[in-house]
């Protein structure tokens, strides 16, 4: 017998390995083996098809070991792997390397770390594992091959593979993105006035301190109406000091907690829905439901704020209540904190977290408890539709329209959406895509009937969205070449919005301080030495950086040209707009959120919490501050430079100015409909901008779908885009023409360039791309794959060619 093996590696196909006789039973699809590549690399494998036909061609190597008994993941997920590898023009090696952990992930190079909390018991283990266990302690870190030295045995990754089940070592991990949790004082109620009577004899024979029963009154509201009560929420809320809730906890009527925000497998399996839906969302919630009769798809258009989270709340339920398991995804993982608060409240410990900030470890805990059908919700980013589910019901696609869905680098460059669809059709979920400005692809699919369509029109609450305004930058006077950052208008507004002791949010799509450093003798720009961009001034760390690749080079303060020292900060990013606006607001509490600013990783869920209490009053952002956040009191929303969101060459670009305009809006006037959003722009009579102020998507929607009709761009067809990449720019020049001179004859109608990108040169790389708009035919699309792999090979043949990367993004975002 043969088995076809897949290795977390990028090899064109997979390889077929020979299954000694001694090994043929109990091994099945889905367990990993033990398998030797080339001369003396291992590596750990999944089985992926066992069959009698020997291979032709070369001669087959034997299975050196069997690690599990049981298929570590299902046969639908082999499937979905292949798929993505075929349809994203990726290997199965490569989505395997995505798809698990580490830890199942066995190589020459693995280096595994002792578990300083296992001890040194060692009384449960054989006497090999005890070898291993004994050198791990002393030398705390082992490389796999000196493992094989310490054992000289045909069994080092059984044996590893044991020693990680019981929690002896770990697989190594590199820290630099090491997530701390972030750490919280919960307070509880000490278990004896968990009962009732108990509860309210103490209530009724109160001889204490007034404000402690003031304290504690406070406390049980919030218990009833959050579920959890959080200590600085409590001490805030019923406006009580630090000492008052000490002295109830001395006499034992509360005690406090810290525990982690995002580990939650202690709290009770408890569902506990305490809202009603209203009669225009309960009406949503059947469409939904109708919708998935038919079809496995269905988009839910709510308007910002209109109560799509309540509406996904109460699916939830109902797909736990019939013991079947929900991923709600996430575009990204800085977004699961607010959200992981709000679904903790209603399901408590049904619910994990799955994203790439967590340890291997504790992946592979999340992992093992949604295959043992534990954990019923998980929350995560794409990633999380690899996960082993058990009985998967149903995929919430949340803020669906968020370009960060695509994967970008490395492969598989796959699109989280579109991948949940595929998916449930291997596993009979349903998908339900939620946002307030779906894309254009989705709202043309369901309004193709392709997907079901279900509708909020009105915010919750009788809540209307927030009033536009354009301010027209033209009538402000500036010098020639300036831009303008506040208007007068803009800041009068903001100035009464803190004073009324209400909050603001800023948006602004550039980072750091300034973008050009410019001579104003010669025109010289400061640029970075390896990619072709200009620097962007970060005035706090006084280091000029390269938004590309990252590099960081001191302040120019003479110009490189011609030797003047008459250099000018130009344009501005969300550093500089915060140092404005500290010097005509002196007296407000203004915080940045971006990239920069929240280096640190909880930095941004601390800012959220911070501008949640109202600790903060203006809140200036990139992107950041846009997306799915409910602020309970924001009343302006400033968009400052509305032209850089218009400037694009690209065919999405009034989509996504829309989608980011619109959102960000959104986030004004949420609870009392007070919300005014002030737009910057001099262009006032764009046509984007017309949809904009009357919030009118519909109207987007129609006029941009008849320029992508009229130009044959998505959803009418399908854009693989080719980026070829080298170190010289002739040769990536001459390689992208001849590419496209290959693909001429049969695709000739469908190419657009090569063409230079923006950024022609990206780490020291320079870069051309080849565009395709393919017809929607799935046949015409596989040809296609198989001819780009085709001309691939062929270019690489040719001697100059031979170093130049190729890499295709397919449905490239
Ligand atoms: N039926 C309801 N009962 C009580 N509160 C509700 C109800 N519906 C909505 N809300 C409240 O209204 C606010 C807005 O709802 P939610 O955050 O779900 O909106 P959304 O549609 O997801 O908005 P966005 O697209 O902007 O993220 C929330 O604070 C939510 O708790
Ligand atoms: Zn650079």
């Amino acid at each position: 017998m043969f088995a076809e093996i897949v290795i977390p590696l990028a090899l064109p196909k997979n390889y077929t390995w020979e299954i000694p006789a001694h090994l043929q039973e109990g091994l099945r699809i889905g367990c990993r083996v033990e398998v030797n590549l080339g001369k003396h690399k291992k590596y750990s494998g999944i089985v992926k098809a066992i069959h009698p036909d020997k291979p032709k061609g070369f001669e087959t190597k034997e299975i050196l070991n069997v690690l599990d008994h049981e298929p570590v993941i299902h046969a639908w997920q082999l499937r979905f792997w292949e798929w993505l590898a075929d349809y994203y023009m990726a290997t199965e090696g490569e989505v395997m390397a995505a798809a698990l952990p580490a830890h199942f992930k066995l190589s020459s190079e693995t280096i595994l770390v002792f578990n300083e909390e296992f001890g040194d018991d060692f009384s449960t283990l054989d006497s090999e594992e005890y070898l291993v266990a004994e050198a791990l302690l002393m030398k705390q870190e082992l490389r796999l091959t000196e493992v094989q030295g310490i054992l000289d045995s045909t069994h080092v990754y059984p044996i590893v593979n044991r020693l990680m089940g019981k929690k002896v070592c770990f697989v190594w991990e590199s820290l630099k993105e090491k997530f701390a949790p972030r750490k919280e004082t919960f307070v509880l109620l000490e278990p004896e006035y968990s009962n009732e009577d108990r509860l309210s004899e103490l209530l009724n024979n109160w001889s204490r301190a007034p404000k402690q029963m003031e304290l504690l009154l406070g406390y049980l509201h919030l218990l009833k109406t959050e579920g959890e009560v959080i200590k600085a929420s409590l001490l805030k809320k019923a406006n009580a000091t630090d000492a008052q809730l000490k002295g109830l906890v001395e006499k034992g009527i509360l005690r406090t907690e810290k525990r982690s925000v995002d580990r939650i497998q202690y709290l009770p399996k408890d569902i506990h829905i305490d809202f009603t839906l209203t009669p225009a969302q309960e009406e949503a919630f059947v469409q939904v439901e109708t919708a998935f009769v038919e079809k496995p798809v269905c988009l839910l258009h709510g308007v910002t704020s209109s109560g799509k989270t309540l509406l996904y709340i109460r699916l939830i339920e109902q797909y736990i209540r019939k013991g079947r398991q929900v991923l709600y995804m996430l575009p990204e993982i800085a977004l699961t904190a607010q959200i992981i608060r709000r679904l903790q409240k209603y399901f408590g410990g049904h619910i994990g977290i799955y994203h790439s900030r967590f340890s291997h470890n504790e992946r592979v805990e999340i992992w093992n408890k949604v295959k043992s059908g534990e954990l019923k919700v998980v929350l995560g980013a794409r990633s999380s539709l690899f996960l082993p589910y058990q009985d998967l019901g149903l995929i919430i696609c949340d803020e669906e329209h968020d370009p960060s869905y695509k994967q970008q680098d490395p492969a598989p460059r796959y699109h989280g959406r579109d991948a949940a669809i595929y998916l449930s059709g291997l596993t009979g979920a349903k998908v339900l895509l939620g946002s307030a400005t779906p894309s254009l692809e989705t709202y043309h699919n369901a309004r193709s009937g392709k997907f079901g369509l279900a509708g909020l029109t009105e915010r919750y609450g009788d809540v209307k969205l927030p009033t536009m305004q354009l301010v027209d930058l033209r009538a402000v006077p500036r010098k020639p070449g300036e831009k303008v950052m506040f208007s007068v208008h803009l800041l009068e507004e903001l100035k009464q919005t803190v004073a009324r002791k209400k909050q603001a949010i800023l948006f602004q799509n550039r980072r750091g301080y300034a973008p050009f450093h410019l001579c104003t003798v010669c025109g010289w720009i400061a640029q970075c030495e390896h990619c072709d961009v200009s620097l962007t001034f970060h005035k706090f760390s006084n280091k000029l950086k390269c938004h590309y690749c990252g590099n960081i080079y001191p302040p120019v303060l003479t110009c490189r040209g011609c030797g003047s020292d008459k250099l000018v900060q130009k344009s501005f990013g969300t550093e500089r707009i915060e140092e404005e606006l500290e010097q005509h607001l002196p007296d407000a509490k203004i915080a940045r959120m971006d990239f920069d600013a929240i280096r640190n990783k909880n930095a941004h869920d601390v800012l959220i919490q911070q501008f949640e209490q109202r600790k903060i009053d203006i809140l200036v952002g990139t992107q950041m501050v846009v997306k799915g956040l409910d602020f309970d009191n924001v009343e302006l929303v400033g968009v400052i430079d509305a032209d850089g969101l218009l400037h694009f060459a690209d065919f999405r670009v009034n989509e996504r100015a829309f989608q980011l305009m619109e959102q960000v809006s959104g986030r004004a006037g949420r609870r009392d409909g007070v919300g005014d959003v002030l737009i910057q722009t001099n262009l006032p009579n764009h046509p984007l901008l017309q949809h904009v102020l009357r919030h009118d998507y519909v109207g987007m929607f129609l006029e941009e779908l008849d320029k992508r009709r009229q130009f044959f761009y998505p959803p009418f067809s399908r854009v693989v885009l080719l980026h070829f990449k080298h170190k010289e720019r002739d040769v990536v020049n001459d390689a992208a023409h001849h590419f496209t001179r290959l693909m001429q004859p049969a695709y000739g109608n469908y190419l657009v360039g090569p063409a230079e990108p923006m950024v022609p040169r990206v780490r020291n790389m320079y870069l051309m791309e080849l565009m395709l708009k393919l017809p929607r035919d799935s046949q015409l699309l596989s040809r296609c794959k198989d001819d780009i792999q085709r001309y691939t090979a062929m270019l690489h043949h040719e001697g100059k060619f031979k170093k130049v990367i190729v890499v295709p993004d397919v449905d490239a975002v």
